[in-house]
């Protein structure tokens, strides 16, 4: 398995050539992206209506789903060639997942939620522990909130620890998916503030995707769903019905 350093060799952090995709049981494509690639430090913005495939796009980019036919590489890494255990430490050590519900573990404290993380890319006691107080005391997590179960936190507090877990071991990709859905305006504009002032020094690539467009601003390049993907393309009726 190649370190952390070697992927980060590539100018390329996303890749994505002739990529297909279809639900089984679908008689039609979901995805169709002939090509989509980010460079190392870009932030990208992905705009796109519901049910337009950004989640399978996400899935596959994590390597959680394979394309039917195409090829996707993360990081100079072509994630289909790799065996379903590298694939699942790939995605640990290298990519930072935020979710729409944030997916804390509901049971655990801030500081559990974190560690479960951490361990998972092998990060000793010390550095986490330096590195979830550096990160949650710069997103304004009060320290007698650590101990508290991620259950009992505000959506508020909720997003903090989704951002401070996705960041702990430096990712060197970061993908959001619509993380502020469920969120008020002033929450909206907070979420976006502490993710990428936390990001403002590193060369972290970023895709994040959402159907709100007042968030382009925050972002240095936008795409669109319906314009990369081609099975969202109205089919040319002109011929029928002529
Ligand atoms: N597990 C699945 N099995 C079969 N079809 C699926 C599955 N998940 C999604 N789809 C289909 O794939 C298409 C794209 O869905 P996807 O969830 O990727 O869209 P989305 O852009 O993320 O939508 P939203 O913004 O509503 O979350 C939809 O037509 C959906 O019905």
């Amino acid at each position: 398995m190649n370190s952390k350093a070697d992927y980060q060799v590539s100018s390329q952090a996303i890749d994505v050539k002739h990529l297909q995709y279809a639900w089984s049981g679908n008689e039609s494509l979901t995805l169709d992206i002939p090509e989509f690639s980010l460079s190392v430090g870009e932030r990208c913005f992905l705009l796109g209506s519901s049910g337009s495939g950004k989640s399978t796009l996400l899935r596959l980019l994590s390597g959680l789903l394979i394309p039917s036919a195409g090829s996707i590489n993360i990081l100079n890494q072509n994630l289909a060639a790799m065996s379903v255990r590298a694939r699942d430490r790939f995605r640990a050590h290298q990519i930072g997942f935020i979710f729409q519900q944030f997916n804390l573990i509901p049971y655990l404290s801030i500081l559990d939620n974190l560690e479960v993380s951490a361990k998972l890319n092998k990060l000793s006691d010390k550095t986490f522990r330096a590195r979830a107080s550096e990160l949650l005391t710069r997103l304004s997590v009060a320290e007698n909130l650590w101990r508290r179960r991620a259950d009992q936190l505000s959506v508020g507090q909720q997003q903090r620890v989704a951002i401070a877990r996705a960041m702990i071991h430096h990712p060197p990709l970061l993908i959001a998916d619509e993380p502020t859905s469920a969120l008020d305006e002033d929450a909206r504009d907070a979420f976006m503030q502490l993710l990428l002032n936390d990001l403002t020094e590193s060369d972290t690539t970023i895709l994040f995707v959402s159907h709100d467009r007042q968030l382009i601003s925050h972002f240095n390049r936008c795409e669109s769903m319906n314009e990369l993907n081609q099975a969202l393309a109205i089919p040319d009726t002109t011929e029928a019905s002529a």
